[in-house]
């Protein structure tokens, strides 16, 4: 039930994902491609829909980096953001506001910034919908060092052709999860995250080795166990060893140019229509109702 597409490239392909690795053979889910999103804009116009990925991962697993290494493959990163005909959101925008005490156990290093109620998924719903919509939205700016919304910086969206969401928990709420027309994974092992994070929270976010310690094996090794390892499996393409694997990559932007180079010679095509081009595998279990959460 896969199509191939490709002989080059070694793909461990389980029913219904991707393990992208070492060459052989590239083999497309149709998991990939299957949301039906009919959306109308404010003018009540039926609009082109956004191809959606959604890129979840482990913190420090390298999404953002995959999503950068993407934009740059594609050309997108230098373009003025009007121009850009791919853009990237991080899910961080969507940390909700803390209470006051809260934002004291923030500062202690004794909030659990990993567990899905630490976010505004509603707002992230609202925010995807509106990107569907066809909609200019504003993204807020997270700052970690005051554990909020920076209210001095947030970044205009226009509207483009591919959106990509990365954080840890995208896939976590359904009805997030339901909105992407394709999944990725970045599949990186928990030594490699943790060294890699220690360094960053300590020279980008503020923190200082015993609370960066503390605040990953208290809440965030758990949390990633019970929140965001499990929605691995809705993953349709994973990506291990993240922008190491530069296979993985090369497939990815592969298909996302197959994509905007179509939509520019058929301007009627939708995301969805793309997506069924290259679909042929049943229902993926969250449309067959078969799932809810992830665990
Ligand atoms: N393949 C890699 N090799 C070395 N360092 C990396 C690699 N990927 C990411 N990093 C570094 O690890 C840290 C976390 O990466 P990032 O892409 O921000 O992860 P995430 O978005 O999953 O939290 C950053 O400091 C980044 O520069
Ligand atoms: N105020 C905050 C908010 C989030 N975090 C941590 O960030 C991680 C998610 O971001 P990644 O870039 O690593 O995916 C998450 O694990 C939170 O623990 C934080 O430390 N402080």
């Amino acid at each position: 039930m896969f199509r191939t597409i490709s002989q080059r490239t070694r793909v461990f392909a389980s029913r219904n994902c991707l393990v992208l690795g070492a060459p052989y053979k590239f083999i497309f889910s149709s998991r990939m491609a299957e949301k039906s999103v009919d959306f109308t804009n404010s003018n009540n116009i039926e609009s082109k829909t956004p191809f959606l990925i959604g890129v979840a991962g482990g913190t420090a697993s390298g999404k953002s980096t995959v999503c950068q290494r993407i934009m740059e493959k594609l050309g997108q990163q230098h373009k003025e953001q009007t121009e850009r005909r791919v853009v990237c959101i991080s899910q961080d925008s969507f940390y909700r506001t803390l209470a006051p005490s809260e934002r004291l156990r923030a500062e202690r290093g004794q909030f659990n910034f990993d567990h899905p109620d630490a976010f505004d998924d509603k707002k992230l719903l609202s925010v995807l919908r509106d990107i569907l919509a066809g909609k200019k939205v504003e993204v807020p700016e997270y700052d970690y060092i005051t554990n909020s919304i920076n209210p001095h910086r947030s970044h205009t969206i226009y509207p483009a052709d591919v959106v990509l969401i990365e954080g840890i928990l995208v896939f976590y709420f359904p009805e997030v999860r339901e909105l992407f027309h394709m999944k990725l994974f970045v599949d990186t092992d928990s030594d490699t995250r943790l060294a890699r994070r220690v360094p960053r929270d300590i020279m980008e976010r503020g923190r200082d080795l015993e609370q960066v310690l503390n605040q990953y094996m208290n809440f965030v090794k758990p949390a990633f166990e019970e929140f965001c390892l499990p929605t691995k499996k809705f993953a349709d393409v994973i990506i291990p060893r993240g922008a190491d694997n530069l296979v993985a990559i090369d497939l990815i932007v592969q298909h996302i140019s197959e994509y905007l180079k179509r939509s520019l010679v058929d301007k009627s095509l939708t995301a969805h229509e793309y997506a069924g081009l290259s679909s042929s595998v049943p229902s993926s279990p969250q449309r067959s109702g078969k799932s809810g959460r992830p665990h």
